[in-house]
């Protein structure tokens, strides 16, 4: 079934995730608007991975709702228009570049555009055309990033998930980076959520979802968050929001209970 919500890319109402029997995202209410670069923020372990992977529907316990593109997260026609880029680059260190995406291509299948064209568009994407036929494993762990980021570009996905694609980065390469997301949203419409725990980066991204121990902080634009903090900077504004929550923590102790610290 398809939802009438067709403006979010991502609608999540009342989502939580258990794992190894605790809760670890609780209670998330959320939307991520299409064609639109989201960041997902918050301290290392606050969940956004967890939240990612039950977006592209590999978490197991998730209940409540979770809509992608209109369908159910998981639901098997989603695969071919969500890409998702994990942490740990996932490409063979005994190819070269070029090798990778021409085997990830025809893993694909025949899709928008041909062979030839979608693996050099993608090289280019990632700026590592020059690279292209050196094998990855004799590439840096940054170029090695842009090449699992260049297969999940392959397919042309509608929605990107992306977690932590600029750690280990020089700023060079991050700005770069960032050209490229702003791009994919601007010219192919493609919705990107892209996690983070660097709040300098949260000033490029067009909607902020900010999280602390499992619970959404704020799930609002860059601008909106500083004004309504009265801060300057992303990073005053998520310690503005983190002590707002342990105040509320305070005086009600059995939310805290129920998610990790
Ligand atoms: N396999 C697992 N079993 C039980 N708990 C887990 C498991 N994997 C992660 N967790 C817990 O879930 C919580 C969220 O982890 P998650 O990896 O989603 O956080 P994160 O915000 O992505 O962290 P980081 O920025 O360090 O990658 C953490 O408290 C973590 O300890």
């Amino acid at each position: 079934m398809v939802s009438s919500d067709v403006a979010a890319a991502v609608r999540a109402d009342g989502l939580t995730v258990v794992r190894g029997g605790r809760t670890v995202l609780a209670d998330l209410s959320f939307r991520v608007p299409r064609s639109t670069v989201t960041g997902l923020l918050g301290p290392s372990g606050c969940g956004k991975s967890t939240l990612m992977r039950a977006v592209v529907g590999t978490q197991a316990k998730v209940t409540g709702t979770l809509e992608v593109l209109g369908h159910p997260a998981g639901t098997a026609s989603l695969r071919s228009r969500v890409g998702y880029v994990t942490q740990a680059p996932s490409v063979y260190s005994d190819l070269t570049a070029r090798q990778n995406l021409d085997y990830f291509a025809s893993v694909l299948g025949p899709a928008r555009g041909e062979h030839h064209e979608r693996v050099e568009r993608a090289l280019a994407d990632v700026d590592l055309t020059s690279h292209a036929d050196v094998l990855v494993g004799h590439l840096s762990g940054g170029q090695r990033s842009r090449v699992s980021l260049a297969v999940a570009l392959l397919g042309t996905p509608d929605l990107l998930v992306l977690d932590e694609p600029t750690v280990g980065l020089d700023p060079v390469l991050r700005r770069g980076l960032w050209d490229l997301f702003h791009r994919l949203t601007a010219e192919r419409g493609t919705t990107l959520l892209i996690s983070s725990h660097v709040m300098d980066e949260a000033d490029r991204c067009e909607r902020l979802l900010l999280m602390r121990a499992g619970r959404l902080l704020a799930d609002d634009t860059p601008e909106s968050l500083r004004a309504r903090t009265r801060t300057d900077t992303m990073e005053d504004a998520f310690l503005h929001l983190v002590d707002t929550a342990r105040r509320a923590e305070r005086d009600n102790p059995a939310w805290q209970e129920e998610t990790t610290r």
